[in-house]
């Protein structure tokens, strides 16, 4: 394995829907590898507050809901509701509830044998020095088009629509914040996904990532 602790990290970041779950959770079953979700992270804190009824833009109290989130307790088939995302990446734009987040985030990333994690600024923030970085897009009509059909196959019904205004305007602040934002770290490998079935970008991914392995360990 790569890496001067013998651990394997790979950070995967990308705009929404561009396929960065899958890929993550395939990469991760292939090598071994422990997974972590960090879209999760920021959607938890936000559904929390929802919860709580309490408002989305109070940093105070933003950052006191990420402290106590609980990494091993993200409930994945409730945090993916569409709607979650939005105030996520409203909830994300304050920089004290990211420190608290990228606090956990690391602590994830730093126990043996090394993982995965996907998210928005793991190659420039949370892991810059992961072995492997891997920038995934595809165009914004086809990610739109993959969450309209997650959301019908999942009994859901959805405007495609909006799921693309949604999704534009969901990159744009991700993209626009002054703290941590989207946008691919110098040493990234872009992944163009928009013409990839999903076992194509896998067997693309892997690709790198033996690549990087293998001159890793020539080191
Ligand atoms: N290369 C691909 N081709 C077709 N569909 C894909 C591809 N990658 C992911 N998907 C599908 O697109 C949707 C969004 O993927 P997901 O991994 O959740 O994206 P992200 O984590 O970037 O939001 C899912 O329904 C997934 O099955
Ligand atoms: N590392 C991360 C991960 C997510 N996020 C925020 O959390 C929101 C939801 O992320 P997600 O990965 O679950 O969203 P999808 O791409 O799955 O739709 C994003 O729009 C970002 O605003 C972030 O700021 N940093």
């Amino acid at each position: 394995m790569t890496g001067m602790s013998g651990k394997l990290t790979i950070a995967i970041d990308g705009p929404a829907a561009s396929g960065k779950g899958t890929l993550a959770r395939r990469l991760a079953a292939h090598y071994g590898l422990r997974h972590l979700d960090t879209g999760l992270t920021y959607r938890g804190v936000a559904r929390a507050l929802i919860e709580a009824g309490q408002p989305l833009d109070d940093e105070a109290i933003a950052e006191r809901a990420a402290r106590a989130l609980d990494l091993g307790a993200l409930d994945r088939a409730v945090l993916s509701e569409h709607g979650i995302g939005e105030a996520a990446s409203k909830v994300a734009v304050m920089p004290n509830v990211r420190r608290a987040l990228v606090d956990k985030q690391r602590a994830f990333a730093s126990a043996p044998p090394g993982a995965v994690l996907d998210g928005r600024d793991i190659g420039t923030v949370v892991c810059p020095d992961a072995d492997v970085k891997l920038y995934v897009i595809a165009s914004a009509e086809v990610r739109a088009t993959r969450r309209w059909r997650e959301i019908e196959a999942g009994g859901g019904s959805a405007a495609y629509t909006e799921i693309l205004a949604d999704i534009e305007r969901r990159d744009a602040r991700d993209m626009g914040r002054a703290d941590s934002p989207l946008r691919p770290a110098d040493d990234a490998h872009l992944l163009d996904t928009s013409e990839m079935d999903i076992e194509t970008a896998f067997l693309a991914a892997c690709r790198l990532v033996d690549a990087t392995r293998i001159s890793g360990n020539e080191d």
